[in-house]
């Protein structure tokens, strides 16, 4: 087993097969076991990777199934069939991901959400600042649970010292009353280097001090804690708060890519462009692609087809060139900037890739089809992004009429 595995504790049949139904959609392997008894005859859990249990079983009717897998370090959820407040304290006690209340209709979705977070958090690193080391262990016991990557700071100096190391890390949890720099100061510290969509700062605050919460919110912070607080409320606030940061991460992808091949788009294609002409005048070579009579292809096997292809020739495209640039600036035209190349090798390796794309069959529906390119290169110079795309498509218009799948050079200051 490689810790893919959702195991579902649950004796309804039908629930047990709709949850694995759920994590198989997602990618999961699943396996369900219908009781208690059957349970601890499985000699492991720690192999899963998480625990789904009901809360009552027939056989164990008070959350033994949850504990022995807690007892085994597993992120366990819990499904119960009803949520009466001491029910759901005698839950939360038990150190679960989280709760779901099963036979609502939005029940399943939820469980979808659970194990699709459950998968994300473990990409996902989080700073916890605090100088009490039970607090910091408490704080990082509660993270991990929920599979997040957790780095620790004993003081705001140590905090800046750690995200200059790790600069993955998008959430901060900090307490305010520290050695050598206090919360408040961290927090005013981390926003003059990074915004809230980079970093989310949750600051734990003293519920007696009532100006606190303001001024950390004033001073930057995404949000405030108040001691004390328990774990379903730590949950949702650090949740709510990475899926801000994580929608505006989305937004920001969307804005700057290609929706179909997921390259740098041409408005992003020029800000990078630009922006390596401007430290490097020279060795720049810019290379204009076009896929041949992509339209026949697209009227041949449909614009499916056609799409399956924009994708795999971009991959071909990434793969020859890892160094460059690559982008889709529209339809079926691609942009290569290459970067400390020279002229020579540029056009080498532009040939290489147009006897590539000559001889790879593009995999689509269980055909095999071949899609040739024809290629204008140039050298980028002093005369900006715009003039060199001007000369890469003169040289890919003869590159067209020489009858296509060639690389054809332009030459510098050939547009006015
Ligand atoms: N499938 C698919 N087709 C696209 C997309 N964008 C543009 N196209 C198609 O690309 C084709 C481009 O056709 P043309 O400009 O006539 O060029 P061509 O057939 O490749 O001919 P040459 O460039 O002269 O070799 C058109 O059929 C467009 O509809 C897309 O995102 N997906």
């Amino acid at each position: 087993m490689d810790n893919n595995t959702v195991l579902v504790v649950e004796d309804n049949p039908s629930t047990a097969k709709v949850i694995m139904a759920i994590a198989q959609k997602l990618g999961f392997e699943a396996e369900a076991v219908h009781s208690y008894a059957e349970l601890i005859t499985l000699s492991s859990l720690k192999a899963y990777f998480c625990v789904c249990a009901d809360y009552h079983l027939p056989d164990a009717p008070n959350g033994e199934a949850i504990d022995l897998a807690l007892s085994q370090q597993i992120p366990t959820f819990v499904l119960t069939g009803k949520l009466d407040e001491q029910t759901r304290l005698r839950v939360l006690k038990k150190s679960v991901v989280d709760f779901i209340l099963k036979e609502t209709i939005h029940s399943f979705d939820y469980v979808a959400k659970l194990l699709m977070r459950l998968r994300n958090n473990m990409n996902v690193r989080i700073l916890v600042v605090d100088d009490s080391v039970s607090v910091r262990r408490y704080l990082t016991t509660l993270l991990e649970r929920q599979n997040f990557i957790v780095a620790e700071a004993e003081n705001g100096q140590q905090a800046l010292e750690v995200l200059n190391i790790h600069n993955d890390i998008k959430l901060v949890v900090t307490d305010q009353e520290m050695p050598l720099m206090t919360g408040l100061q961290l927090t005013t510290a981390i926003r003059k280097e990074y915004s809230h969509e980079q970093l989310a700062v949750i600051a734990i605050s003293n519920a007696t001090d009532a100006m606190l919460t303001a001024r950390f919110l004033k001073n930057g912070a995404n949000d405030c804690l108040n001691k004390p607080f328990d774990a379903e409320e730590f949950y949702t606030r650090i949740f709510r708060n990475l899926e801000y940061i994580e929608q505006v991460e989305q937004i920001e992808f969307a804005a700057h890519h290609d929706y179909l091949t997921r390259v740098k788009n041409r408005r992003s294609f020029f800000e990078h462009a630009e922006n390596i002409l401007s430290t490097q005048s020279s060795g720049v070579a810019l290379a204009l692609l076009d896929l041949d009579h992509f339209k026949a292809i697209n009227d041949t096997y449909g614009h499916d087809a056609g799409d399956i292809i924009l994708v795999q020739a971009t991959q071909r495209m990434q793969s020859h060139f890892p160094d460059a640039i690559v982008a889709r600036l529209g339809g079926e035209e691609f942009c290569l900037l290459l970067p400390q190349v020279s002229p020579d090798e540029a056009l080498g390796r532009l040939e290489f890739l147009c006897h590539h794309f000559e001889s790879f069959a593009f995999n689509v529906a269980n055909q095999q089809l071949q899609v040739t390119v024809s290629i204008g290169l140039v050298e980028a110079d002093a005369t900006g992004i715009s003039a060199a795309l001007k000369r890469a498509d003169i040289a890919l218009y003869q590159a067209k009429n020489n009858g296509r799948n060639q690389v054809v050079e332009g030459s510098l200051g050939q547009v006015n």
